[in-house]
Protein backbone atom coordinates (compact mmCIF):
# COMPACT_ATOMS: atom_id res chain seq x y z
CA UNK A 1 0.00 0.00 0.00
CA UNK A 2 1.51 3.47 -0.93
CA UNK A 3 2.43 5.88 1.62
CA UNK A 4 -0.43 8.12 0.22
CA UNK A 5 -3.00 5.49 1.64
CA UNK A 6 -1.39 4.71 4.53
CA UNK A 7 0.51 7.55 6.87
CA UNK A 8 3.47 6.55 8.21
CA UNK A 9 3.26 7.72 12.10
CA UNK A 10 -0.99 5.95 12.37
CA UNK A 11 -0.08 2.61 13.42
CA UNK A 12 -2.00 0.11 15.90
CA UNK A 13 -0.88 -0.01 19.51
CA UNK A 14 -2.83 -3.04 20.75
CA UNK A 15 -1.09 -5.18 22.88
CA UNK A 16 2.63 -3.40 22.71
CA UNK A 17 5.35 -5.09 25.09
CA UNK A 18 6.85 -3.20 27.76
CA UNK A 19 10.49 -1.57 26.63
CA UNK A 20 11.10 -0.15 29.82
CA UNK A 21 14.34 -2.64 29.61
CA UNK A 22 14.91 -3.00 26.57
CA UNK A 23 18.58 -1.45 25.14
CA UNK A 24 18.04 -0.25 21.29
CA UNK A 25 20.85 0.53 18.81
CA UNK A 26 19.91 3.61 16.22
CA UNK A 27 21.96 3.73 13.12
CA UNK A 28 22.09 6.72 10.88
CA UNK A 29 23.16 7.68 7.71
CA UNK A 30 24.59 11.24 7.01
CA UNK A 31 23.40 11.81 3.56
CA UNK A 32 20.71 13.67 2.57
CA UNK A 33 21.27 14.47 6.68
CA UNK A 34 17.73 16.67 6.54
CA UNK A 35 16.02 14.13 6.33
CA UNK A 36 17.92 11.22 8.26
CA UNK A 37 18.01 13.82 11.49
CA UNK A 38 14.04 14.01 10.87
CA UNK A 39 13.91 10.57 10.63
CA UNK A 40 16.06 9.93 13.61
CA UNK A 41 13.74 12.61 15.98
CA UNK A 42 10.29 10.45 14.95
CA UNK A 43 12.42 7.08 15.89
CA UNK A 44 13.31 8.55 18.92
CA UNK A 45 10.48 10.09 20.15
CA UNK A 46 8.56 7.18 19.26
CA UNK A 47 10.44 5.03 21.05
CA UNK A 48 10.65 6.63 24.45
CA UNK A 49 6.71 7.68 23.67
CA UNK A 50 5.73 3.87 24.07
CA UNK A 51 8.59 3.28 26.96
CA UNK A 52 11.82 3.27 26.33
CA UNK A 53 14.32 4.90 28.82
CA UNK A 54 16.62 7.55 27.28
CA UNK A 55 19.81 6.27 28.60
CA UNK A 56 18.60 2.60 26.70
CA UNK A 57 19.18 4.01 23.34
CA UNK A 58 22.59 4.75 21.35
CA UNK A 59 22.83 6.57 18.29
CA UNK A 60 25.79 5.61 16.26
CA UNK A 61 26.09 7.32 12.40
CA UNK A 62 27.92 5.94 8.86
CA UNK A 63 28.56 7.78 6.28
CA UNK A 64 25.83 6.58 3.99
CA UNK A 65 23.14 4.13 3.19
CA UNK A 66 25.13 1.51 1.67
CA UNK A 67 26.97 1.47 5.63
CA UNK A 68 23.99 1.27 7.19
CA UNK A 69 24.51 -2.75 7.15
CA UNK A 70 27.50 -2.84 8.83
CA UNK A 71 26.88 -0.20 11.39
CA UNK A 72 23.80 -1.75 12.07
CA UNK A 73 25.70 -5.71 12.40
CA UNK A 74 28.49 -4.13 14.64
CA UNK A 75 25.72 -2.80 17.24
CA UNK A 76 23.38 -5.99 17.07
CA UNK A 77 26.57 -8.36 17.83
CA UNK A 78 26.82 -6.42 21.16
CA UNK A 79 24.72 -8.64 23.68
CA UNK A 80 23.02 -5.55 25.59
CA UNK A 81 21.37 -4.61 22.16
CA UNK A 82 17.88 -5.84 21.73
CA UNK A 83 16.97 -4.47 18.71
CA UNK A 84 18.25 -1.90 15.77
CA UNK A 85 17.17 0.35 13.76
CA UNK A 86 18.68 1.82 10.17
CA UNK A 87 17.89 5.60 9.06
CA UNK A 88 18.60 6.51 5.99
CA UNK A 89 17.56 8.66 2.56
CA UNK A 90 18.80 7.47 -0.95
CA UNK A 91 17.18 9.90 -3.08
CA UNK A 92 17.41 8.46 -6.98
CA UNK A 93 20.05 10.25 -9.19
CA UNK A 94 21.19 10.48 -12.86
CA UNK A 95 22.53 6.80 -12.66
CA UNK A 96 21.44 3.71 -11.38
CA UNK A 97 24.07 4.19 -8.29
CA UNK A 98 20.67 4.52 -5.99
CA UNK A 99 20.03 0.50 -7.13
CA UNK A 100 22.91 -0.48 -6.18
CA UNK A 101 22.75 1.21 -2.58
CA UNK A 102 19.25 0.46 -1.97
CA UNK A 103 19.22 -3.51 -3.17
CA UNK A 104 22.67 -3.85 -0.87
CA UNK A 105 21.33 -2.27 2.16
CA UNK A 106 18.00 -3.97 2.05
CA UNK A 107 19.64 -7.12 1.89
CA UNK A 108 22.11 -6.32 3.94
CA UNK A 109 20.26 -5.26 6.85
CA UNK A 110 17.99 -8.44 6.35
CA UNK A 111 21.02 -10.98 6.86
CA UNK A 112 22.44 -9.08 9.59
CA UNK A 113 18.51 -9.63 11.79
CA UNK A 114 18.56 -13.38 10.15
CA UNK A 115 22.13 -14.14 11.57
CA UNK A 116 21.78 -12.15 14.68
CA UNK A 117 18.18 -12.81 15.80
CA UNK A 118 17.42 -9.78 16.98
CA UNK A 119 14.67 -7.12 15.10
CA UNK A 120 17.02 -4.82 12.47
CA UNK A 121 14.71 -2.37 11.29
CA UNK A 122 14.61 -1.19 7.41
CA UNK A 123 14.25 2.66 7.70
CA UNK A 124 15.53 3.78 4.77
CA UNK A 125 13.72 5.83 2.20
CA UNK A 126 14.60 5.37 -1.37
CA UNK A 127 12.20 8.45 -2.84
CA UNK A 128 12.96 9.42 -6.52
CA UNK A 129 13.33 13.23 -4.96
CA UNK A 130 13.61 15.44 -2.30
CA UNK A 131 10.19 16.49 -1.71
CA UNK A 132 8.96 12.87 -1.45
CA UNK A 133 11.56 12.06 1.10
CA UNK A 134 10.41 15.36 3.21
CA UNK A 135 7.21 14.45 2.67
CA UNK A 136 7.55 10.61 4.40
CA UNK A 137 10.29 12.71 7.02
CA UNK A 138 7.36 14.31 9.52
CA UNK A 139 6.02 15.77 6.39
CA UNK A 140 2.18 14.53 4.63
CA UNK A 141 2.55 10.85 5.07
CA UNK A 142 4.18 10.76 8.28
CA UNK A 143 7.77 9.95 9.72
CA UNK A 144 9.35 6.73 8.44
CA UNK A 145 11.20 7.11 11.39
CA UNK A 146 8.27 6.92 13.75
CA UNK A 147 6.64 3.41 12.06
CA UNK A 148 10.75 2.10 11.97
CA UNK A 149 10.69 2.73 15.89
CA UNK A 150 7.46 0.70 16.19
CA UNK A 151 7.68 -2.05 14.05
CA UNK A 152 11.26 -2.34 16.46
CA UNK A 153 8.81 -2.62 19.29
CA UNK A 154 6.16 -5.53 17.74
CA UNK A 155 9.32 -7.70 16.74
CA UNK A 156 10.20 -7.49 20.28
CA UNK A 157 6.94 -8.42 21.22
CA UNK A 158 6.56 -11.29 19.02
CA UNK A 159 9.89 -12.30 20.32
CA UNK A 160 8.98 -12.22 23.92
CA UNK A 161 5.99 -13.98 22.92
CA UNK A 162 7.36 -16.68 20.70
CA UNK A 163 10.27 -17.11 23.07
CA UNK A 164 7.48 -17.51 26.43
CA UNK A 165 5.67 -20.55 24.44
N1 LIG B 1 23.65 9.00 -2.93
C1 LIG B 1 23.39 8.61 -1.65
C2 LIG B 1 24.31 7.89 -0.89
N2 LIG B 1 25.52 7.58 -1.40
C3 LIG B 1 26.65 7.13 -0.58
C4 LIG B 1 26.60 5.61 -0.27
O1 LIG B 1 25.58 5.32 0.67
C5 LIG B 1 27.95 5.16 0.31
O2 LIG B 1 28.21 5.91 1.48
C6 LIG B 1 29.06 5.36 -0.69
O3 LIG B 1 28.73 4.69 -1.89
C7 LIG B 1 30.39 4.81 -0.15
O4 LIG B 1 30.27 3.46 0.20
N3 LIG B 1 24.01 7.48 0.37
C8 LIG B 1 22.79 7.77 0.92
O5 LIG B 1 22.52 7.40 2.07
N4 LIG B 1 21.87 8.49 0.19
C9 LIG B 1 22.12 8.91 -1.08
O6 LIG B 1 21.24 9.56 -1.71
C1 LIG C 1 22.34 7.70 -5.14
C2 LIG C 1 22.70 9.15 -5.12
O1 LIG C 1 21.85 10.02 -5.05
C3 LIG C 1 24.10 9.60 -5.29
O2 LIG C 1 24.99 8.52 -5.19
C4 LIG C 1 24.30 10.32 -6.65
O3 LIG C 1 23.79 9.53 -7.67
P1 LIG C 1 24.06 9.87 -9.23
O4 LIG C 1 25.56 9.91 -9.42
O5 LIG C 1 23.39 8.72 -9.95
O6 LIG C 1 23.42 11.21 -9.58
Amino acid sequence: MASELKNLSVFSTDHLPDISHRQFAIVVAEWNAEVTEALFSGAYQTLINYGAKAENIVRGNVPGSFELSLGAQWFAQRTEIDAVIALGCVIQGETKHNDYINHAVAQGLTNVGLQTGKPVIFGVLTPNNQQQALDRAGGVHGNKGDEAAMTAIKMLGLQQQVYSL
